[in-house]
């Protein structure tokens, strides 16, 4: 990836690190608000429904007691002083009533020169009890009641004292709501008759234009409390939660864009330290040996690139290699191995031009137009053939078919020898391979490893080396490490061999020797 678009997607990935849990946070925030108002509002109409319920409760307690002594004279002195004791005990009704027919004759609270014609009841529920809403009594001038009759007998309460559990400074709305058609039985702040729509008998939440609303029914159903605040008190809590959740966000935010940036940095500097190694020559070559397995002979090698740090660390390319794929490093390593190979081998493959030096290859070199024009430069430069170099291609590098078919055919026209890498270890089938002109099938070590031990791994193996015959590809195994190792190979048919039992990757003076001894006169056979 070039700098400048590294750079781009490094600040959109670090700006959306930062973001997203800011997002996150203010959305959590927003939930956490609506959470807090809705259970707040909540809380409120059970609040009322329990004192509602707790109202009956006491309305139907007195009645009876009013029924349990003996019969009194109807607004005697007598029974409104037992009204009034059990007014005493009750903490919702404000007083007690003697009724005839609609008509309050007396009560515990005032003294009536004439009876209180109440008129028709406003409810009925159940059919003995009559509700009247909103009553004037004489004698409490500037208050309204509740009415709330057992036949002869007239609860007196105070409607706001079921709903007065706020302070009085609060802006939220209660109201309770009952019958059919529904009315009014007591409220405190604003109902809108449209609410009732949004209400099936079900508890329910909803927001208009200026409120959020939580609607709770009775557990009988009879009747509902609407309880609201407006919108700009949800937004304060919802204000008052990103408050709490923002911080963490921000926090997380600026983690994962300070990781970001580091990864960016790291990339950039891992390919600014690559562009400089190349420039102070810090990369050099060993070479593997590659065995004939059928006569014991060194046919080649596999040239091996290692990273000597000026601080004196040597990196294997498993470290630097991948990074400088990422990087868009690749081809100028590759370009530099090819050099360094011209340089190391020239006098090799001179003093012997039957041997090879096998080079790595990775999928942007063989997209790359250049790879050609440096290959000629390769062999001309070391005074070599071209059947004198093997390219390795890695699987992963055949997987854009069309690109690398391309090269690898012009290149094996021009005499260069071609392998298949790391065989097996990605997803290449028998049939996909069939399409490449190659020459050699490299076996992965995985699969060498266990030879001899492991069914499953030695099953592997076989089918790979049936694979690479059927092809007509000569076959180079990788890490053997033991002679039993060697030896099944050898006698399963593959031609070729590298690993520790012959020689592990070594300096160009190193090889030549090595190439000396096991190919000359005294050489011994595997
Ligand atoms: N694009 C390029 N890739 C390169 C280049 N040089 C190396 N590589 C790739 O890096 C991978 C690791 O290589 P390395 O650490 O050098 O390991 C090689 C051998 O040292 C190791 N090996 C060989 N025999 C044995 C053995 O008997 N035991 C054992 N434990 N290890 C052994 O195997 C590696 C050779 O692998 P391969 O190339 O698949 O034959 C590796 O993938 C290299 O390809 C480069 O210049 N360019």
């Amino acid at each position: 990836m070039r700098k400048k678009t590294l750079l781009s997607f490094a600040l959109v990935v670090g700006v959306l690190a930062l973001a997203t849990p800011l997002v996150v946070a203010y959305r959590l925030a927003q939930q956490d608000g609506h959470d807090e108002a809705n259970a707040y509002l909540e809380s409120l109409a059970l609040d009322v429904l329990r004192r509602s319920d707790a109202t009956r409760a006491q309305i139907d307690m007195a009645v009876l007691l009013l029924r349990s002594g003996p019969p009194l004279l109807p607004c005697s002195e007598e029974q409104l002083a037992r009204m009034r004791v059990v007014v005493a005990r009750s903490s919702y009704l404000v007083g007690f009533g003697y009724l005839d027919g609609t008509r309050l004759m007396c009560s515990t609270m005032a003294t009536f020169e004439a009876p209180v014609e109440l008129g028709p009841p406003h409810r009925i529920n159940p059919p003995h009890i009559w509700s009247w809403g909103g009553v004037a009594l004489p004698g409490v001038p500037g208050a309204l009641f509740n009415i709330n009759a057992h036949d002869e007998y007239a609860a007196i309460i105070a409607p706001q004292l079921v709903i007065d559990i706020l302070d009085q400074n609060s802006t939220l709305s209660l109201s309770q709501v009952g019958g059919h058609p529904p009315r009014m039985l007591r409220t405190r702040g604003v109902f809108k008759r449209e609410w009732l729509a949004h209400y099936d008998g079900k508890p329910a939440e909803f927001t208009d234009a200026e409120h959020f609303v939580v609607v709770r029914p009775s557990h009988n159903g009879q009747n509902e409390v609407f309880a609201a605040m407006t919108r700009d008190q949800v937004e304060g809590l919802i204000r008052s939660a990103a408050w709490r959740r923002m911080p963490i966000g921000l926090l997380v935010g600026v983690l994962l864009a300070a990781l970001v940036f580091l990864i960016a940095r790291n990339r950039l500097s891992f390919k600014t330290e690559l562009q400089a190694a190349l420039k102070r020559h810090e990369f050099f070559l060993l070479y593997q040996p590659v065995i004939d397995l059928r006569h014991g002979r060194c046919t080649g090698a596999e040239a091996l690139i290692r990273w000597h740090r000026s601080d004196g660390v040597v990196v294997p390319p498993m470290v630097f290699i991948p990074a400088a794929e990422k990087s868009g490093m690749i081809q100028k390593i590759t370009a530099s191995v090819l050099q360094m190979v011209a340089r190391d081998a020239a006098q090799l493959l001179r003093d012997n031009p039957q041997t090879h030096i096998a080079i790595n290859f990775s999928a942007e070199d063989l997209h790359s137009p250049q790879t050609e024009s440096r290959l000629q430069a390769l062999v001309r430069e070391c005074g070599a053939a071209s059947h004198n170099i093997i390219i390795e291609a890695t699987e992963s590098g055949l997987m854009s078919p069309e690109k690398a078919r391309g090269i690898l055919a012009r290149i094996r026209q021009q005499g260069f020898r071609v392998a298949i890498d790391d065989f097996g270890t990605g997803n290449s089938s028998l049939s996909y391979l069939a399409t490449y002109d190659l020459d050699f099938l490299k076996i992965d070590k995985s699969f060498v490893d266990d030879l001899g031990n492991d069914p499953s791994s030695t099953q592997m193996a076989f089918h790979i080396i049936q694979i690479a015959r059927s092809l007509g590809l000569q076959m180079i195994a990788e890490g053997v490490e033991t002679e039993r190792q060697r030896d099944i190979l050898r006698d399963a048919g593959v031609q070729f061999a590298q690993g520790y039992v012959f020689g592990k990757p070594m300096p160009m003076a190193d090889l030549a020797e090595f190439i000396r001894q096991r190919n000359g006169p005294a050489v011994d056979k595997p």
